[in-house]
């Protein structure tokens, strides 16, 4: 029996707790003024990864231009990966200011894949600063501080090279605003998978927060999950690859977005487990001996014949290699 095991809970040295304490921040601890100092000439990328958001990626991209490209020159570059968008969204981003790229522009050669994955992938090959930001463009209360805290504990502490966003999630029904209830796939899948997996994660507040930034290099070492799964395989990648004290969480206060229906959270919720399963197997915690289920059936009441009806629909999110051999492959003209 271990030691800790032979001393009471309340006594025992708890990991999680301690990275909690010691690389937790809040957004407040930083100014863009004092971070353009520690910037010290190296460049910033922010990145929107934006599907069928014109209703708010241009207060986004216009608060964040405004307030830290023109005001403090801490953010060198703000891009937008349209990502297949049918509305408005690339024209109504570049016209706040962001420079706008379609996702199947980038890398054509590889193809093109639908997915936030996808976007995210690609938007490194996209962009050029060595910290790179992630935001989501759907947020509805965005504040600049969300990339001025999550830039934070990268350019002041060498020693880190990820920082997630934490917040609270309240919930938009339609009629209401909840204070809370938001984070329904963080709730019942993600947080469950990763305390049963990877319990050293149980720190983080919101391990699938679409706010988050890193350095290029630590960013273009690990493969991309596609789909919805890449922000919990990013958060479990650059944990295998750099260990938990370089891995840091901002409070960013509170945090609404648009939230999509139950049928869409279902397949979100496979993309969590398929993304998990692969890095599983990849660490040789799970046998490779059958392929996942790449399909999801739901079923609804039929109206007229008074039975069910069943959609399937496809669920193979599929992966992206590290960005970093792709380009060593595209040199080598393999
Ligand atoms: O194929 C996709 C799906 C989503 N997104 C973007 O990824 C972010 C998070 O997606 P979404 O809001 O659908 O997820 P949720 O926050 O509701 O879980 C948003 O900026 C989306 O526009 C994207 O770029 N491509
Ligand atoms: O956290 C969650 O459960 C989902 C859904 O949030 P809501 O239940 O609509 O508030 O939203 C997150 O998960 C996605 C998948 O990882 C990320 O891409 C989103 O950025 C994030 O908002």
């Amino acid at each position: 029996m271990s030691e800790n095991a032979r001393t009471p809970l309340a006594d025992r040295v708890d990991p999680v707790r301690d990275w909690s304490a010691r690389r937790t921040y809040r957004s407040g601890d930083f100014r863009a003024e004092d971070l353009v100092a520690a910037k010290a000439g190296r460049r910033v990328s922010v990145v929107l990864p934006a599907r069928n958001e014109e209703s708010t990626v241009g207060v986004i991209v216009a608060a964040l231009h405004s307030e830290l490209v023109e005001r403090v020159p801490l953010v060198d570059e703000v891009v937008v990966i349209d990502s297949h968008s049918a509305d408005r969204t690339a024209d109504v981003a570049r016209a706040a200011g962001a420079r706008v790229v379609a996702q199947g522009d980038v890398l054509p050669a590889l193809g093109d894949v639908p997915g936030k994955g996808e976007a995210l992938w690609k938007s490194l090959a996209a962009t050029d600063g060595e910290f790179v930001a992630f935001l989501d463009s759907d947020l509805r209360d965005f504040d600049p501080a969300f990339a001025v805290g999550l830039l934070g504990p990268l350019l002041t502490d060498p020693g880190v090279v990820f920082s997630k966003g934490a917040y609270e999630r309240p919930l938009d029904d339609g009629r209401t605003v909840l204070p809370a209830g938001g984070g329904r796939v963080t709730e019942l899948v993600a947080r469950p998978l990763l305390a049963t997996h990877w319990p050293a994660l149980a720190g983080f507040v919101q391990p699938l927060a679409g706010e988050y930034a890193g350095t290029r290099r630590a960013l273009e070492s690990i493969p991309f999950a596609g789909a919805y799964g890449v922000d919990i395989g990013i958060l479990v990648d650059l944990f295998e690859s750099f260990g938990l004290d370089a891995l840091a969480q901002v409070d960013l206060g509170r945090r609404t977005h648009r939230h999509s229906p139950d049928s869409a959270l279902a397949v979100m919720a496979m993309h969590q487990h398929l993304a998990i399963l692969s890095r599983l197997r990849r660490h040789g915690r799970a046998p490779d001996t059958h392929a996942p289920g790449d399909t999801l059936t739901l079923h609804r009441r039929d109206p007229v014949g008074g039975g069910f009806h069943a959609e399937t629909v496809d669920v193979s999110p599929g992966e992206r290699p590290p960005m970093r051999e792709m380009r060593a492959q595209l040199r080598a003209g393999s």
